[in-house]
């Protein structure tokens, strides 16, 4: 490639999102009865964002993340990811997608690491399987294992690893092919809190030092002290997002703001947080007036 077509390549990448869903549907149908886990979902995420995508038990996540990391085929509408059509890719494309273009780390620490190969030969494995060449192999073991501060464990198989130790070695793994996009399922579910912040603390150090996108799924709300940008799933939607930016004032001291907003859809719809709904008792209909600079929803009149 010719340096100006390596610019153009990196500009591209900069100019599109890393992930891209728009109006997004997956039907499942079980014995006769259909469930549609995702509603018409739209998300955007930029490159280098760390974002966290959280929701109730049954909201979609685990449905979203499969189709993102191309397990699952939506029903309908458009999911890309690193400029990878995910609709569109046969099947054949979709190994190497899963192999080069995304990073996986999933709930179950025996899903990410083999349990018989120590922590750099999971790395190297995952290396060897994408065709890296074997002189350079040990070497990025250990560079991923230092980024991760756990170059100290390299040598220890997952057994002899806490859970949390586990997962930035998953994470390591993930990292091995230098994904555009990082994926996590649930990965602090099974741990405790102490090693729950760790970990995400190892996504960010991660999403910050290499530029990698990430993207977190997860139930817990507490993962939000670790992200700037927190986006809440329901229903097979997203309904808010929650952004947070630090303030230095003119004394120095730091101000931590978090600001909630209702996501927008490109339609206009949005979803009114249940506890709006619950508080003015809103059924069925309500009344919508414009005024100077912001919309009023009000409680409709009785039939
Ligand atoms: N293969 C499937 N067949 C039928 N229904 C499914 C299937 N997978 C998911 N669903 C349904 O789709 C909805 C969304 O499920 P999903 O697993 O994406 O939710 P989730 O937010 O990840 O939940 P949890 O946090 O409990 O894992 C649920 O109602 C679920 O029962």
């Amino acid at each position: 490639m010719t340096t100006a077509t390596a610019a153009a390549t990196a500009a591209s990448a900069a100019a599109r999102p890393a992930i891209h869903c728009r109006d997004l549907v997956r039907i499942f149908s079980a014995e006769g009865v259909e469930v549609q886990a995702l509603q018409g979902l739209g998300l955007e995420v930029a490159p280098g964002e760390l974002t966290a995508l959280v929701g109730a038990s049954g909201s979609g996540k685990s449905t979203l993340l499969s189709i993102l990391s191309g397990l699952d085929v939506p029903t309908a509408g458009q999911a890309s990811v690193a400029g990878f059509d995910l609709l569109a890719m046969r099947e054949r494309d979709r190994v190497g997608y899963r192999r080069h273009v995304v990073g996986f780390v999933w709930q179950q620490t025996g899903r990410n690491l083999i349990p018989y190969l120590s922590a750099a030969e999971n790395i190297a494995l995952t290396l060897a399987v994408a065709g890296a060449p074997r002189s350079g192999r040990a070497a990025r073991a250990t560079e991923l294992l230092e980024l991760l501060d756990i170059g100290e464990l390299a040598d220890r198989r997952p057994q002899q690893l806490s859970g949390g130790q586990q997962q930035r070695v998953a994470i390591a793994v993930a990292l091995a092919n230098e994904p555009e996009v990082l994926l996590a399922d649930e990965p602090t579910g099974e741990l405790d809190e102490a090693n729950s912040a760790l970990v995400l603390e190892a996504m960010r150090a991660v999403n910050e030092r290499l530029g990698v996108t990430v993207l977190i799924v997860t139930h817990d709300p507490g993962v939000s002290d670790h992200v700037r940008r927190t986006v809440q799933i329901r229903d097979g939607r997203t309904s808010t997002e929650t952004l947070r930016r630090t303030e230095v004032a003119d004394d120095g001291a730091e101000r931590h703001i978090a600001e909630e907003f209702a996501v927008l859809d490109r339609v206009g719809r949005l979803q009114l947080p249940p506890d709006y709904v619950a508080a003015l008792d809103l059924k069925h209909r309500v009344r919508l007036s414009l005024e100077d600079d912001h919309a009023e929803v009000r409680k409709g009149d009785a039939e």
